[in-house]
């Protein structure tokens, strides 16, 4: 809504005669035609910065929404239409200006001469115009498009704004369909009931596992230092010994252990990393430091603690003589070749999920790189017409920002996944179909949240279905969350898909991702699917839900004698992910039968350690 309006005609000779102002009133037209609730002021002022600037700003601290001048945009020495325009505002729009000139250009080559600025001040639009009529006629058309949807967003008038994104985004959809064989338009005729068993949790898990044995298995070499958490593909074996030489364990003096107790000459100084030069005879000692390597004949090492000087040089730069205190045994102190690794020996195991100790070791080893199990390529997608992005600053009527796909994303991430985003697709059959289309083409496992439920834009199912051929191994599980939880498998360009069509709840979303995708992914990368289970104590009385209930909790360790104890991290429905943050636990809560309602604080329950275990901050 353009409120109030302001025509500032930049002339010296209009403002002597304002009888030859015709660009004034061909703005002035335009605006009654374009905005005719809009209060309009005009103005005729000579080419005079000061007076320009003074205008502007009066006009701009009058809360006029849009101020257009005329006039003083040439080469001419008395054009500074632009520059007082500049020293007016706050930002430039450059591109306003810029698609006036394009216009003009397609016209006249004489557009090139024009320096109009447009830009804001506060909640003000100023935008210059050339002088003449006719490019004043031809200007204001470039601009019209977006005078009032740029003066929304100058103004904050979001409901505005929220309608011209709308059909922005609904134009933008139109261009990204498909078609599709499911047809939503007889919502009369859907099905009243799920067509899809309620699969208990075993049945669930056990199809995941024997559908994920399809997945083929591949290697890849990948550099140590992305290892961390990969599974080796191949046996690592020490090319070397650790030591490679018989290194000392403690700054002091190799010595030979026949010698015994005594005094000792200094023959030699072997700091780490120097190489001595001769062998020790009977009655000599070497000044090593810890990591130096003996000299040949030496078989021990005695402390520095455990020696005394007898004799310096006289500048005391050089130990002459020493005393060993206490007698050495043969080998003390000393860690002989291979000590820590044997030539030979396994590093590490096929199989094996790499460590940071593992890195280290193969760094020592020499291995720069190792031959891992190769991931399968993950795409996540949201599904929902009420989705937005998340970084949107304005969100549209009865929308919410996508929180689930980066949440997925980042909680693969904790399980040493990467992921591949395939952005929101829309409840729209054609739609959902390109987007699947897109996402299959890119991704061996996808993992899409939302429409799986009820709802007759509910599509995931059908659309694989009827668009993909897909095989639906399960699409409702007898678990809180996740009850419609889907997982599938297509055919894609002759590859086999594993499709987890997740709820859309934000904790369905987060709970079945643990529990099936990480699975799945595990599996097919030679981890066992399985998270370790441990039994934990309630902290407080629960109500049980009839579904087994995965209910998000964290730990303390009030007594080490005893299990932990679990507390649950408050209102536990399946769109309050708060209730998932910080979670190291999922709690396994049986279903409430008649006789067993509720667990007592107390009880004793399984909890999966899905999550870190990081103690509560006091
Ligand atoms: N008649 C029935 N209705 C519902 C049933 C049922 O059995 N019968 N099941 C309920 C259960 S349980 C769940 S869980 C949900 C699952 O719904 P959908 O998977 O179809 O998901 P949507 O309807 O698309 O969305 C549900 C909910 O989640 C919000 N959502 C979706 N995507 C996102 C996202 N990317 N980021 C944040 N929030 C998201 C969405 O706005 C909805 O509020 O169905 C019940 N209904
Ligand atoms: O099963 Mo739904 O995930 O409870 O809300
Ligand atoms: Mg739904």
């Amino acid at each position: 809504m353009v409120k109030a309006v302001a025509i500032i005609t930049v002339s010296d000779s209009c403002f002597k005669d304002n009888s030859k102002d015709t660009s004034g009133p061909a703005l002035l037209k335009f605006i009654e035609q374009n905005f005719p609730e809009a209060n309009i002021h005009t103005i005729i002022v000579p080419d005079e910065r000061e007076i320009i600037e003074r205008e502007l700003k009066y006009f701009c601290d009058s809360h006029i929404d849009l101020v257009l001048t005329t006039g003083g945009t040439g080469l001419s020495p008395r054009d500074v239409t632009p520059e007082a325009t500049k020293a007016v505002l706050h930002k430039e729009v450059p591109a306003i200006a810029v698609a006036m000139t394009i216009a003009s250009l397609k016209k006249t080559p004489m557009a090139m001469l024009s320096r109009a600025v447009a830009g804001i001040r506060d909640r003000t639009l100023i935008i210059n115009f050339p002088g003449s009529k006719k490019a004043v006629t031809e200007c204001i058309e470039v601009v019209k498009p977006i005078l009032g949807h740029g003066i929304s967003l100058i103004t904050n008038n979001l409901t505005n704004v929220r309608i011209v994104h709308d059909k922005l985004q609904s134009d933008h959809v139109c261009s990204h369909m498909r078609n599709s064989n499911v047809d939503i338009s007889k919502v009369a005729l859907r099905p009243r009931q799920s067509p899809f068993p309620m699969l208990e949790m075993v049945e669930a898990f056990n199809i995941v596992d024997a559908v994920m044995m399809q997945w083929e298995e591949r290697t890849e070499i990948v550099p140590i230092e992305e290892s961390a958490g990969r599974v080796v593909a191949e046996d690592i074996i020490a090319k070397e010994p650790m030591p490679p030489f018989p290194a000392s364990v403690k700054d002091g003096y190799a010595c030979i252990s026949l010698d015994g107790a005594g005094k000792r000459r200094v023959q030699a100084v072997v700091a780490a990393g120097d190489t001595p030069l001769t062998p020790l005879t009977r009655g000599e000692c070497a000044r090593v430091n810890t990591g130096a390597p003996l000299p040949l004949g030496a078989d021990c090492v005695v402390q520095v603690e455990d020696t005394k000087l007898i004799q310096a040089s006289v500048d005391n730069q050089t130990e002459l003589e020493v005393e060993i205190l206490v007698a050495p045994k043969p080998h003390q102190d000393v860690r002989p070749i291979g000590y820590d690794i044997p030539m030979g020996s396994l590093l590490v195991e096929k199989g094996d999920v790499i460590d940071a100790a593992q890195i280290g070791i193969l760094a020592g080893a020499g291995y720069q790189r190792i031959k891992v199990v190769e991931h399968p390529k993950v795409g996540i997608m949201s599904t929902g017409n009420e989705l937005q992005e998340p970084s949107d600053a304005l969100l549209r009527p009865s929308h919410i920002r996508d929180s689930n796909r980066i949440m997925i994303k980042s909680l693969l991430k904790e399980h040493g996944f990467e992921s591949i985003d395939c952005g929101i697709a829309r409840d729209h059959p054609g739609e959902l179909s390109h987007a699947l289309e897109n996402a299959l083409a890119v991704c061996d496992v996808l993992v899409c949240t939302g429409g799986v439920s009820m709802g007759d834009r509910d599509l995931l199912k059908p659309v694989l279905i009827k668009d993909f051929n897909a095989t639906v191994h399960f699409g409702r599980v007898r678990m809180k969350p996740g009850k419609p939880s889907t997982f599938a498998t297509c055919k894609y360009e002759g590859k086999t898909k594993f499709i987890f069509a997740l709820p859309g709840n934000p904790v369905s979303a987060y709970v079945c991702c643990l529990l099936f995708v990480v699975r799945a992914l595990r599996q097919c990368t030679r981890y066992s699917g399985e998270w370790a289970r441990l039994g934990v104590k309630l902290a407080r009385d629960v109500t049980l839900d009839p579904r087994p209930e995965y209910a998000r909790a964290q730990l303390s360790f009030p007594d080490i004698q005893d299990l932990p104890v679990a507390t649950l991290l408050g209102n536990q429905c399946s769109s309050r992910l708060l209730s998932a943050c910080g979670a190291s636990v999922l709690l396994e809560l049986p279903g409430a039968t008649p006789e067993c309602p509720m667990l007592p604080a107390g009880s004793i329950v399984p909890a999966l350690l899905t999550g870190r275990i990081d103690l509560p901050r006091l």
